[in-house]
Parts: structure tokens; sequence; C-alpha cells
């Protein structure tokens, strides 16, 4: 069966310790309760640099630029409904502190203890590559 792809962009924030920010989704939607890094969908029209500062002001309240984006990674996983696709950002510079405007809870952890947070299984191949980074 055919499936249509879903483009999605992600970041990870880093900070000065070279923790990643993760966020934990809601209870109770798709994939309620896990883990994801802030990000979301990419809408007609949009480059993902512009769709990723738009959702880290929606989500975290928080501003960055295109400058500060820098491309570590990317996901492709198929879903049941969709195929997702997935690039992944690593950000070190932005204004405002993070707070969970969308989210149920925001973390900062180190990227080894990120096993130890359930997320969604297209993010399991992108913990070593962070790991790497980091
Ligand atoms: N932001 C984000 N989304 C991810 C990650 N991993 C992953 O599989 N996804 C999936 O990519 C999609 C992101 O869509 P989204 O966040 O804009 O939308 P949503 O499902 O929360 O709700 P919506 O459809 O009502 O906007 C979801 O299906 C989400 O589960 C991740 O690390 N970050």
């Amino acid at each position: 069966m055919s499936q249509s792809i879903l483009l999605v962009v992600a970041c990870v924030l880093v900070d000065a310790d070279r923790r990643v920010l993760i966020a934990q989704r809601p209870p109770g939607g798709s994939m309620g309760g896990l883990w994801e890094f802030p990000g979301g969908k990419v809408e007609p029209g949009e480059t993902p640099e512009a769709a990723l500062i738009r959702e880290l002001e929606e989500e975290l309240g928080v501003s960055t630029k295109t400058a500060c984006l820098a491309p570590l990674s990317f996901a492709s996983h198929s879903y049941e409904k969709f195929h997702l696709l997935m690039p992944v950002y690593v950000c070190r510079k932005w204004q405002g502190t993070p707070e969970p405007r969308e989210h149920t809870a925001l973390k900062w952890v180190r990227p080894q203890a990120l096993r130890d947070y359930p997320m969604p299984p297209a993010d399991e191949p992108l913990i070593a590559a962070l790991c790497d980074l980091l």
C-alpha cells in the first residue's frame, strides 16, 4: 500500500552543559506521554527552517534564527498512517527560557540518558547520533 510522506521538522536544543531538551506529548493523543524533540509539520510554502523557528516560538516561547540551526540527521520511519520524514537540527543559541506551552513537561537530559525516556520509534536511531556529537 502506498503511504504519503509527512514532512516534520525537529530541533535538539543543546545547553552549555551539553544537555538536550525533550518535551513530553500530552496524554491521550497520538503517541501520548512519549518524549519528543520540539518541532512539527512543515506547512505548504514554508521552508523547514522557518517551520522550526515558528514551532519553537509556539511550543516553547523561544526565538532563534536560521543561522543558529545546524543540520544533524534525519528520521525516516513508516507509521501506520504515513511515512515520517523528519530533518533534525541542532540549536545552541536562542533567546528566552523554554516553557511547556503545548507539552505536558520539558526536561534537559544528557544524550546517554535519552534511553530512559520513551520516545517515538522514529526517534530511537537519533540517540546514537546525539551521543556521538555531544
Ligand atoms: N515534533 C516531533 N514530532 C515527532 C517526533 N518524532 C515523531 O515521530 N514525531 C511525529 O511527527 C508528527 C508531528 O506532528 P505534530 O507534532 O505537528 O502534530 P501532532 O500529531 O502533535 O498533532 P496535530 O496533527 O494535531 O498537529 C507526529 O505524528 C509525531 O508523533 C519528534 O521527535 N518531534
